[in-house]
């Protein structure tokens, strides 16, 4: 705490101006100067953000601090490298870090912002959109500069747009865009009032820009209103064609009407309904070629994006989120189901990348911000970088087959890989390994997966800002041949929308089945937490095969999961489920009949002709009858009545004792996470050198700051309490929340959360190849993790060795470090 207090001190020194930051450092002999000169600097610098933060979070007031104190503790709480201190003073930060949090992520959310650092950025520049359907740019640029205004010519580089006074410059991107000074009000300027130019950002112009239609396209804007890109859209055009746009809110498109007749469009429909109802085969919409999709999106998503304390209203907000990516899914599949579509944009005012959906189609070479590996594609924009407003544009364009679309003049269409999405299934998990113990091998039995451990995503989103007015214009000729679409044509174009949405990592078994990194956990239906509403499961379930999470982990002992899946399945026109089911038989004599009964069973209830995985359980390997099971299992494989067999916490002795046999094994499922690294000790090697994955289970709960949990009602699941236990077994709760401290600096510093980190940690593991999440189907107030586990499996989601290191020094303290050193990870 010393560190704290005088930095607080020095800080109060230089604003009375006692001498300058560096010399009262050094002058307080204080015995650490680095760090302390460190944190006074970067304290001073965010000194204004810190301020508003402790302001409207009444900090003061509630803990009794000096602001100075305030500032130094909330910086290092919030934006530098964690608390360096311990004791009441920790406590007491951590108490507030929630709400400290919440203030954080709303002012970024107003600025539109990601980063701390782009709080301190200068406001960004106005930017004016010449309506030409009223005007032309040249008519518009005279006119202001005989309003007083120095016209600099076009812009070439980002700091052109940087600019004073009444100077402007037309935009390096967009010609039609006009670029002047930070604050330059128009409000009250006639070619405001006269529709001659729309108030609008240029991040929010480049949607029109980029689809592009050539006059007399029939356009489809599905979420339109207030109207500032169909204006655009309508200019592009040249205000011929037609221009079907919808929207659910009648007020919004009330004034998106008023704003369209002031800048003189008149090739549009509007319609007060849900896009998501629109019938894609009406002959209406027969020669729709475009469509320009820009969804909403939260605003007070942002909110709990840092906040691993959970709560009911977090529950709430991420749900909400939830909902929120699945609607925008599921707009992105329906525009593309329209016939004749050639070209789709889809726009989101976030930047965050857990809320975009990162695309295919490369755009503007030039601009600076990418979309985040692999999807690079696709552009991002920020205050920081481009001078605009946060948004994510992603342009998707069919192509029949073989041939690849032309290109646009300033639009790069790049080829869609095809990556087919694939099939699969699987199952539960059973018994402990030598390595993994006794403890685990009894209760696993009891409790098949402990898999389903906490799941948390939070899918992060922003509310776009209201956007100012904006207009039409003209420009491209765009279009593009292309003949309508047949039903080959589409199917190929909505796998490409698969693939841009959810870029799910996979992995191949060794019989051939691909699955997600991230497979879905269904033990949560099996009613150990609570009754379930197999409907409202199956309708959750969709949510998360529509963010692209197809893996889906079950057991014919997880009560109603195999039905449920089936029940999927069939309703589902998705193409590439998996489901991973396990086959866990009571103790008795293992004949062909016996385990082909039961695969038939299982096979039913899921409505599949064969079994994509089947992971065998076994209770007590003194009774080695399930040799005899595994024998039987093998040759229904042979037959075809399973893709891949598969083992769920078996240990490391019988998997070599059953693959020297002949056996193939494809996958092993067993609990592996920070706190139960037993898996490291033998299993992996023995899995590396024989072709086997992983499949894991025991993320971690999030009790970041809590205080432990005994009672029944606090451990209320059987995952709660079983995941309890193996705290109290690694190291205790103490221990463990430092290591909750330590995966949330490193969640901080990628922007994501501690369950994400924790995840990413096992799946870098050698011989990992997915990790278990549990879903949370139909259940009250769960949420439905989903943010988080893609985040997870996110190619961008790369901890590095500092992160590692920084685990690992907590990890070495438990009672059961196994393998939790470097030298074991692959
Ligand atoms: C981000 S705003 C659109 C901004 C608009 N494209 C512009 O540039 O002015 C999203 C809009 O989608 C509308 N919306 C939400 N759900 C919808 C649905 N199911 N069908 C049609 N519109 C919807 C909202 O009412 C909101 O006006």
């Amino acid at each position: 705490m010393a560190l704290y207090v005088k930095a607080a001190e020095i800080l109060d020194k230089a604003e009375k101006k006692q001498g300058a930051l560096k010399t009262l450092v050094y002058d307080s002999k204080f015995e650490n100067i680095k760090p302390l000169f460190a944190l006074v600097l970067e304290t001073q610098k965010f000194s204004s953000v810190l301020e508003e933060i402790i302001v409207s979070s009444k900090l003061l007031k509630q803990t009794k601090m000096r602001m100075n104190l305030a500032k130094v503790l909330v910086f290092d709480l919030l934006i530098g490298q964690g608390l360096k201190c311990g004791g009441a003073w920790k406590t007491m930060m951590i108490k507030h870090r929630a709400r400290l949090q919440s203030v954080l992520a709303r002012m970024k959310v107003k600025q539109k912002v990601s980063k701390n650092e782009d709080l301190l950025r200068p406001a960004s520049s106005r930017y004016v959109r010449v309506n030409t359907v009223k005007t032309t740019v040249e008519d518009a640029v005279d006119y202001l500069k005989r309003d007083g205004f120095s016209y600099l010519g076009q812009a070439s580089r980002l700091e052109d747009l940087t600019l004073k006074e009444k100077y402007f410059v037309m935009d390096m991107h967009l010609p039609e865009l006009l670029v002047f000074p930070p604050n330059t009000d128009f409000h009250d300027h006639f070619l405001y009032k006269a529709g001659h130019i729309i108030l609008q950002d240029k991040a929010s112009c480049l949607p029109a820009y980029l689809l592009n239609p050539p006059a007399g396209a029939h356009i489809i804007d599905a979420c339109a209103a207030p109207g500032n890109k169909t204006s655009h859209l309508a200019a592009i055009m040249k205000n011929k064609g037609k221009l079907f746009a919808f929207d659910l809110d009648a007020k919004r498109l009330s004034t998106m009407a008023t704003l369209l007749l002031r800048s003189g469009v008149t090739c549009h429909q509007l319609a007060n309904q849900d896009f998501l109802k629109v019938d894609p085969d009406s002959p209406q919409f027969k020669d729709v070629e475009y469509v320009l999709l820009d969804p909403s999106c939260s605003g007070s998503g942002m909110v709990c994006l840092r906040d691993d304390a959970s709560s009911a209203d977090q529950e709430k907000v991420k749900a909400r989120l939830a909902a929120l990516a699945c609607f925008q899914l599921r707009c992105l599949n329906h525009g593309l189901k329209f016939p004749r579509l050639k070209r789709l944009v889809y726009s989101t005012c976030s930047i965050h990348s857990q809320e975009t959906r990162e695309s295919l189609v490369n755009l503007l070479s030039q601009w600076p911000e990418r979309g985040l590996e692999p999807l690079t594609q696709c552009l991002r924009a920020n205050p920081a970088k481009t001078r605009t407003h946060g948004f994510f544009v992603a342009l998707l364009e069919k192509h029949n087959g073989a041939g690849r679309k032309k290109q646009e003049p300033s639009v790069q269409i790049s080829a869609q890989e095809a990556t087919p999405p694939i099939p699969s299934t699987r199952r539960k998990r059973p018994a402990a390994s030598d390595e993994e113990s006794d403890a685990s091998e009894t209760e696993d039995k009891q409790t098949p997966a402990a898999d389903q451990a906490d799941g948390t995503p939070s899918r992060r989103r922003r509310e776009r800002g209201e956007e100012e007015e904006e207009e039409e214009e003209e420009s491209g000729n765009g279009g593009n041949g292309g003949n309508g679409g047949n039903s080959g044509v589409i199917e190929e174009t909505r796998w490409d929308c698969y693939s841009m949405m959810s870029p799910v990592p996979k992995v191949r078994l060794s019989g051939g089945l691909e699955i997600c990194r991230v497979l879905n956990g269904m033990w949560q239906v099996s009613g150990a937490h609570g009754a379930v509403n197999n409907p409202k499961a199956v309708e959750a379930m969709q949510a998360y095969v529509d963010a692209g999470l197809t893996t889906f982990d079950m057991a014919d002992i997880y009560g109603p999961a195999e039905d449920i899946f089936g029940q999927c399945k069939s309703g589902n026109s998705t193409p590439g489920l998996q489901s991973l089911t396990k086959y866990v038989p009571r103790p008795g004599p293992m004949d062909r009949k016996v385990v082909l009964k039961a695969l038939q069973r299982s096979m039913a209830r899921m409505h599949v002709d064969s079994l994509d995985c089947v992971q065998f359980h076994w209770w007590d390997y003194r009774d080695e009858r399930y040799l005899d099971a595994l024998g039987h299992l093998s040759d229904l494989q042979q037959e075809g009545l399973i893709r891949e067999l598969s083992l769920t916490n078996f240990d490391t002795q019988r998997l070599e004792e059953i693959t020297s046999r002949g056996i193939r094994i494809s996958s092993n499922q067993v609990q592996y996470s920070l706190i139960d690294q037993r898996p490291a000790a033998r299993m992996e090697q023995f899995c590396v050198a024989n072709n086997i994955l992983l499949l894991t289970y025991g993320t971690l709960e999030r009790y970041l700051g809590k205080t432990e949990p005994n009672s029944r009602a606090e451990l209320y699941t059987a995952s709660l309490s079983k995941y309890k236990k193996m705290i109290d077994s690694w190291g205790g709760w103490s221990l463990f929340q430092d290591l909750l401290v330590a995966l949330e600096t490193v969640a901080r510093t990628h922007d994501c959360s501690v369950a994400s980190v924790a995840t990413r940690y096992v799946l870098d593991r050698p011989a990992v190849g997915g990790v278990i999440v549990g879903c949370r189907l139909g259940v009250s107030g769960a949420g439905q993790h989903l943010s988080d586990t893609l985040r997870s499996c996110s190619p961008a989601l790369k901890l590095t060795e500092g992160d590692l290191a920084a685990i690992e020094t907590v990890t070495r303290r438990s009672r059961t470090p196994h393998g939790a050193h470097r030298g074991l990870r692959g």
